[in-house]
């Protein structure tokens, strides 16, 4: 891995317009983030905090502005539990083991190191118990949280994480919060939405939307 100075910006939103089907929906949004560090993205529902997170993982063309990423390509997007389907057909395990398919390439078999990986991910998050249960059979936390396992297998060195704690027990939450810990101290960037600030054990910057 290349170092990354501390100070160098992993990601840069800079003045980001960006209209879904022709609405509005963030106008002028600047956000920076950078390795080994958590900026925060807080506003009301519909105020264009998980349009931003996808901004910056690439899945909308702004009409104005830019996003900078410093590693293209290192970006894991853990979207909301009601993003996928209730009836995803595979185990938390495979869910996971999915974060790995950037680097294991068509024939998906993982080695040693990425079986690692998956598991200390799963770990990391309190579900390493459920690693065989369908996705299907999850509760709306350990669905949420085997999300976040797949976002941290993938090792990326950007962190987009859509309100990773919304439901969750207090246990789970400070589970969230020490994994979030152990990649920014590792150098990952991480953005984070959420609609409650004090859920966060740590934050370096905080982004309002309108
Ligand atoms: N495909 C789409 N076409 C048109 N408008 C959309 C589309 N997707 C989202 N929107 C609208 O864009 C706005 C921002 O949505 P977004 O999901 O980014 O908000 P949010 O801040 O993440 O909300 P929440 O707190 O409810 O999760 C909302 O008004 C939403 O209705």
């Amino acid at each position: 891995m290349t170092r990354v100075h501390a100070t160098t910006p992993l990601a840069r939103a800079i003045r980001l317009d960006v209209d879904l089907d022709g609405h509005p929906v963030l106008r002028d949004v600047s956000l920076s983030v950078r390795a080994g560090a958590v900026t925060v993205v807080v506003g009301p529902n519909g105020a264009g905090k998980s349009t931003l997170l996808e901004t910056i993982a690439g899945l909308h063309r702004p009409r104005a502005g830019r996003v900078e990423l410093a590693f293209p390509g290192e970006v894991a997007l853990v979207p909301q539990r009601s993003a996928i389907s209730t009836r995803l057909p595979v185990t938390v395990g495979e869910l996971a083991a999915m974060g790995r398919w950037r680097r294991t390439g068509a024939l998906r078999r993982l080695g040693r190191d990425d079986r690692a990986i998956v598991s200390a991910s799963l770990e990391a998050v309190g579900i390493a118990d459920l690693r065989r249960r369908p996705v299907a059979a999850l509760s709306g936390g350990q669905r949420q949280r085997a999300l976040l396992a797949q976002g941290l297998a993938r090792r990326a060195r950007l962190l987009l994480l859509d309100e990773p704690m919304n439901a969750l027990d207090d246990e789970s939450r400070s589970a969230v919060n020490a994994a979030i810990q152990t990649a920014v101290s590792g150098g990952t960037g991480v953005v984070v939405v959420t609609h409650a600030l004090d859920e966060l054990d740590r934050f370096d910057a905080v982004i309002r939307l309108p």
